[in-house]
């Protein structure tokens, strides 16, 4: 096929890059132009087919993102706050569409992020996959229909190399949670509680990390009240649905004006 966007995967090496790879080679609408790793990474220098244990592909590890982005139409991120802040200047310079999946991120992250925004297009979620984009759409509604005497708690389990807590998508949850009651989710949120904690306030929103194993991602929503509890439920058990959300979500960029977007832009859930 011709006139495919070339795409620069950065983080290449991590667990998502090299599932970005992966899914790249079985797709035909996009094509790989460039991979990034951090400098100082064995892989930079490399073939990245051969970085990864196969065969030679032609693309080239490097660490100089800013080259690498310039012949992109589409670069995609999953690595850290710090690094996706420095690609999201760098990928606005190009005019390269950026799908960021990087959680952790700060306010001060965020900001920086919009400000790139202003320039190309920037689409950004805490989770790629359908069903949890759709699960925040469920939340959203939910919490609409409940009162505070419903207590709302997300859980969330990850694997054990997992390194910020909430999760991105248990703060997307909480967030549509907060939507749907017409609360900033800053002024309800409860993360961490630890000894005498007093009881639980009326209103608001727990947040609870359990980290083990190989564990992909699993979120609950529970809503409980006096007697009864409904709890929603999403269950990831393969990387690659947030790879293939990211592929999408770069192809669905290449035609829209400069702009912060998230997945339910992509995916058409973010009416009504
Ligand atoms: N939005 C979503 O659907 C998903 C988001 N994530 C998020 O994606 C991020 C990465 O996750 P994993 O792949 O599991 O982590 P990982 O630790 O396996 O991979 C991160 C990669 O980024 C690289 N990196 C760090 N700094 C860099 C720099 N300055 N330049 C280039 N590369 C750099 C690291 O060397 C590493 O290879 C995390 O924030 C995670 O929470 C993960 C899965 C799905
Ligand atoms: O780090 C991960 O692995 C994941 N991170 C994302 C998150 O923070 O929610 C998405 C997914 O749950 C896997």
């Amino acid at each position: 096929m011709t006139d495919q966007p070339g795409v620069v995967v950065t983080g290449v090496s991590g667990r998502m890059g090299q599932m970005l790879v992966r899914e790249l080679a079985a797709q035909d609408r996009l094509k790989l132009v460039g991979a990034v790793e951090r400098a100082g990474h064995d892989w930079v220098g490399g073939d990245l087919g051969t970085c990864m244990g196969g065969a030679e592909t032609g693309v080239t590890v490097t660490d100089d993102a800013l080259e690498a982005f310039a012949s992109a139409q589409a670069v995609i991120d999953f690595t850290t706050p710090d690094a996706t802040v420095a690609f999201a200047d760098l990928a606005a310079q190009a005019r390269a569409v950026h799908v960021i999946g990087t959680t952790g991120l700060a306010p001060e992250h965020i900001s920086r992020i919009d400000k790139a925004a202003r320039h190309a297009v920037v689409i950004r979620a805490g989770n790629m996959s359908l069903g949890v984009n759709l699960l925040t759409v469920l939340t959203r509604k939910v919490a609409e229909a409940l009162d505070a005497d419903w207590d709302i708690e997300v859980v969330e389990t990850h694997h054990n190399r997992k390194v910020d807590a909430p999760s991105g998508t248990a703060l997307m949850l909480g967030e549509a949670a907060a939507q749907g009651r017409g609360v900033s989710l800053d002024a309800v949120s409860d993360r961490g509680r630890d000894g005498i904690t007093g009881a639980r306030k009326r209103g608001d929103i727990g947040f609870s990390a359990i980290r083990g194993g190989d564990v992909v991602g699993e979120h609950d929503v529970i809503f409980a009240a006096a007697g009864e509890r409904i709890v929603l439920r999403h269950i990831a058990s393969d990387r690659a649905l947030f790879a293939r959300g990211a592929l999408r979500a770069a192809l669905w960029g290449q035609d829209k004006g400069p702009g912060a977007y998230d997945m339910l832009d992509v995916l058409g859930l973010g009416d009504d």
